[in-house]
């Protein structure tokens, strides 16, 4: 979104990148899936940008072998366990090192034209604002940041006139589509969905998926949170919220629908009936080459799509039985205020636990439910409000956790 929440409308922005000067960008989770994609893009585009910062969580190797690579000026480990290896690893090498959240988030502050924001999770949120907060072209894949605090974080984006490219590939598809110059001609969006590894799956498989299980997405590679969000649906569900904050759309307009090919990866429909949708091979190099080479196009390693190859495209409605979080999403939507930042950081706690083995996969969802029952749904009036409402479930999600494995 270029500078106003919910519009996009001013696509001129900041030009610089591979037909100009090299665009300068930091990359916040480089380490991730998303992370590794952007820095392959980057390193098949040498000349067109420069590396501000690099930023991981705990992986020292991976952040140390990125930073030889790149040359950032900056390369920031979160866990400060993670400093002193960080330090010796690129002594002599000319790149600052720092560590800790703090520096994560001053990593973001560093004067970069465009920064990937993909730390998974709501520690993610500081950093993300705060290269919003200098007005940057902001790419963005964390999605958990935009359920914890949307309307927070659309103002700040609106007013800081910061750039908001999605990288979500629901979400960029939906971009590529959407006339933001005559938004009352939108009807609806309609999200895909794979329907992840248990799409076909009955209940008494469910309780007994292992992890491995649950992150063995059907057509995506990613990281393990993500891939059990996609499992259970709840994927599905952060991304009705972040579309609603994105596209300034209404819960009830904004449907799903499952499509396991992957290849449409959203729609928006008109009011005249026209539908209008991107599709690719499922790789996320597509989204972030959208948002790398903004606005301009880059060419990317992604397979061509070979529609006669992939033969027949099916869809499918979700199941709400099955996947209940879909439906825990679209109250804490329409619940409103804080009932989102309660969502989400519960189902980061009972993920975190089931990949951890502590729940079952089915654990999640009563988790969630439950921690969403317990608190109230108070307002989300500043960033403040984020921040003990995220404790607040937290605490309850984990204080809960023995008696869901108890039952499993
Ligand atoms: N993977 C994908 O294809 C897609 C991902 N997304 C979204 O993008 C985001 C990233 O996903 P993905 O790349 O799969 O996730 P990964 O788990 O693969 O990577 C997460 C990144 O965040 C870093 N990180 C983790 N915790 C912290 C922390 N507390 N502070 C700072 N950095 C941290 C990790 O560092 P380290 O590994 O060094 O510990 C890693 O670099 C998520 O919000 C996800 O929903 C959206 C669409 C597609
Ligand atoms: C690649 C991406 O954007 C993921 O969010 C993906 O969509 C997950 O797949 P599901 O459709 O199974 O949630
Ligand atoms: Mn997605």
């Amino acid at each position: 979104m270029s500078g106003r929440a919910g519009s996009t409308s001013d696509r001129a922005g900041n030009t610089s990148g591979p037909e100009g000067s090299p665009r300068s960008v930091t990359i916040l989770g480089s380490t991730g899936s998303v992370g590794r994609n952007t820095v392959d893009l980057i390193s098949r585009n040498p000349g067109a940008y420069t590396v501000e910062a690099l930023t991981a969580g705990r992986n020292v190797v991976h952040l140390v072998e990125q930073a030889k690579a790149l040359r950032p000026a900056l390369a920031v480990i979160a866990d400060p366990a993670g400093y002193e290896p960080l330090r010796d690893a690129l002594a002599g090498s000319g790149i600052e090192v720092a560590a800790g959240p703090e520096a994560v988030v001053e990593a973001a502050q560093r004067p970069a034209d465009w920064v990937m924001a993909a730390i998974v999770g709501a520690a993610g949120l500081e950093p993300t604002l705060a290269a919003a907060r200098r007005g940057a072209i902001v790419a963005f894949a964390n999605k958990e940041c935009l359920v914890c605090a949307g309307p927070l974080m659309m103002d700040l984006v609106r007013d800081c006139g910061a750039t908001l490219l999605p990288v979500d590939s629901e979400h960029n598809a939906i971009f590529q589509v959407f006339d933001f110059e005559r938004r009352s001609s939108v009807r609806r969006l309609l999200l895909t969905a794979s329907g992840g590894p248990f799409r076909r799956a009955d209940r008494a498989v469910m309780a007994a998926a292992t992890p491995e299980q649950a992150c063995a997405h059907p057509t995506w590679t990613m990281g393990a949170k993500i891939s059990v969000d996609s499992a259970t649906m709840m994927n599905k569900g952060l991304e009705i919220i972040e579309a609603h904050f994105l596209f300034a759309l209404p819960e009830d307009r904004i449907d799903v629908v499952v499509h396991p090919q992957s290849v449409i990866h959203s729609m928006v429909e008109y009011i005249d009936g026209s539908v209008l949708a991107q599709l690719g091979t499922p790789d996320m190099r597509t989204p972030i080459a959208f948002a790398l080479g903004w606005p301009e196009r880059i060419e990317t390693p992604a397979a061509p799509l070979d529609l006669i190859g992939a033969g027949t495209l099916t869809f499918e409605a979700p199941d709400p039985e099955r996947f209940p979080a879909l439906r825990l999403a679209r109250h804490a939507l329409q619940a409103g205020g804080g009932a989102p930042t309660i969502l989400n950081a519960a189902n980061e706690v009972a993920v975190q636990a089931f990949l951890e083995k502590r729940i079952g996969f089915l654990d999640i969802e009563r988790v969630v439910e439950r921690t969403l029952e317990l608190l109230p749904h108070s307002r989300l009036d500043d960033l403040d409000h984020v921040r003990h409402i995220d404790a607040d479930a937290r605490r309850e999600a984990t204080g809960m956790l023995t008696r869901f494995a108890t039952k499993t």
